[in-house]
């Protein structure tokens, strides 16, 4: 069974649009759990914008589908992942200044660097991923430095599917391969949709988890959060 883990950042920064706690994103998860979701998804970034790590630390001890914390393995949020000790830590390369993630890790450049990280985690009994470009390479030295699993950027996919989904769906099949070939679990996020999601379901059906956030959020303003939840999972059925 494919995971649908809700990434709730967006609900975080509507509630910091007026400083106070409307709407309360730990009530938000807990919710989004009890309409079907398998799992909840947060990306601290340095400035806060959205998820808080006071967020991090309230959602740990009330969530009962798995908690995945996504970021920038800077020394502030490899402790607090080492505090939390979520299901799982999925590494991204983000720098502070970025609107949102736009790339996957260079896992051949970064191995020693992604090795030690990895380890850390890996210690702590906390299951990794590390956030990589459909291109069976980094998938490969993801996999060498220690991954648990590799999570596919799917913004390339989204952004051509509608032109295209064969070609749109390819590399992401050969990479996904490669990750099934070598043993590690495969999730795959970003940009994913109630468009586009079914194809990547049908065409790479072993994928572990996908982690869905804008355009879930943004459904549920026409469809609600229930229904909205109910549709995506819908999706990840052949
Ligand atoms: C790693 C990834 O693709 C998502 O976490 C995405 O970066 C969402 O972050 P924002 O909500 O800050 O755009
Ligand atoms: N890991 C991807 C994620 O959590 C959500 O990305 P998006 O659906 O907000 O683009």
């Amino acid at each position: 069974m494919t995971k649908l883990s809700v990434n709730i950042n967006k609900i975080a920064t509507l509630r910091n649009a007026r400083g106070g706690n409307v709407p309360d994103v730990v009530k938000v998860a807990l919710d989004c759990e009890s309409f079907g979701a398998d799992g909840i998804t947060v990306h601290p970034r340095p400035d806060e914008r959205h998820i808080r790590h006071s967020d991090v630390y309230d959602l740990r001890p009330l969530l009962r589908t798995e908690f995945n914390i996504e970021g920038y393995p800077a020394p502030e949020f490899i402790d607090l992942v080492l505090k939390v000790k979520p299901h799982q830590v999925t590494l991204v390369p983000d720098d502070p200044s970025q609107i949102t993630s736009n790339s996957g890790w260079d896992t051949k450049a970064n191995l020693e660097f992604l090795t030690e990280v990895l380890d850390q985690f890996n210690s702590a009994g906390i299951r990794t991923s590390v956030f990589v470009a459909a291109d069976p390479e980094m998938v490969e030295y993801a996999a060498k430095a220690g991954a648990d699993r590799v999570e596919l950027y799917t913004e390339p996919y989204a952004t051509n599917y509608p032109k295209n989904p064969e070609a749109a769906i390819a590399p992401f099949i050969e990479a996904a391969k490669t990750a099934r070939k070598l043993g590690i679990g495969l999730n795959a996020g970003h940009d994913l949709s109630l468009v586009n999601l079914n194809y990547f379901y049908k065409n790479i059906p072993w994928v572990d988890e996908v982690s869905i956030g804008h355009a879930l959020i943004s459904d549920a303003l026409y469809l609600g959060l229930e229904r909205t939840i109910q549709e995506y999972k819908n999706c990840l059925r052949s």
